[in-house]
């Protein structure tokens, strides 16, 4: 039944390529890459990112991160660690030289506190790959008019965070999210931040088009065990969104689930216990 539900669902659809999973997973802090490998299966992704500041291509073949992506998913490779657009850029085709894909996914991150990224850059950066014939999934703030102008420069997609990348602490940025998320007419990709299966859900119910998830995984107790609760609990939430949350009532007033009058058997005029 779960099935039938999802086979009626339309695929996500990014830059012209459809994917049957919500979910997209990070390569990082893994304890092995063996144990990424396992993870990444478990988890059903299609779409998987790596650092390109990770991949060894000397080592191409001989145990380098990218030897152990499972074959048949789609590489995402990201600009992680550049802090300006220029950066970004020169990273980007660097991973185009070395993986021949013409995807990118775009993080321009100054500031090591937060890892927050850099809107101006982002949406400098996300000009200039466009322009040189990238498909750009950028990572951005929850910010609705950033998430417009990115929309507007040709991504394909926008990916606002959901709190800082791995923090574990949720969608502190649902607000927001969800006022992008109505505005846009590209896939909106929460990223950052998603620290149990929950907030996955969450972010597939209020419309989220897919969820990209790392630290969640990798540093669980058991990585593969989690990569499968994160599975169900996108295709959870996704469902839930088809399905139509109802009205939210008011904080102090309840609902009755049941009807308070006419019971079997009740005199007129009176109610349910
Ligand atoms: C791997 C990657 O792209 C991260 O930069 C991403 O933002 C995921 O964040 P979490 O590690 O918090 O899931």
């Amino acid at each position: 039944m779960i099935l039938e539900a999802l086979a009626e669902d339309e695929p996500l659809r990014i830059a012209g390529q459809d994917f049957s999973s919500r979910l997209m997973v990070g390569t990082g802090k893994f304890g092995s890459h063996a144990l990424m490998r396992d993870s990444l299966v478990a988890s059903g992704a299609e779409i998987v990112t790596v650092a390109l500041r990770r991949v060894d291509l000397a080592r191409a073949g001989e145990g380098d991160v990218l030897d152990f992506v499972p074959p048949g998913m789609t590489l995402l490779p990201n600009t992680s660690g550049a802090v300006t657009a220029e950066e970004a850029h020169r990273l980007a085709r660097l991973g185009r030289a070395a993986t021949g894909s013409q995807l990118v996914k775009l993080e321009v991150t100054p500031d090591p506190r937060t890892l927050a990224p850099d809107p101006v850059e982002t949406l400098r950066a996300a000009e200039l790959l466009v322009s040189d014939g990238f498909t750009v999934l950028p990572y951005c703030p929850a910010d609705p008019v950033l998430a417009r102008r990115l929309e507007e420069a040709g991504c394909a997609t926008v990916m606002p965070l959901g709190s800082w990348i791995g923090s574990n602490r949720g969608l502190r940025t649902r607000d927001a999210l969800e006022v992008i998320i109505e505005a846009a007419g590209v896939p909106v990709v929460v990223d950052a931040g998603i620290g149990v299966p929950s907030d996955a859900a969450e972010a597939m119910e209020i419309g989220a088009a897919a969820v990209l998830v790392n630290t969640a995984i990798a540093v669980a107790r058991d990585p593969v065990a989690m990569a499968r609760a994160f599975a169900l609990a996108t295709v959870a939430g996704r469902l839930g969104y088809l399905a139509g949350r109802g009205a939210v009532g008011a904080p102090t007033m309840a609902e009755a689930s049941s009807p308070l009058t006419g019971f079997l058997g009740a005199q007129p005029g009176s109610v349910a216990p």
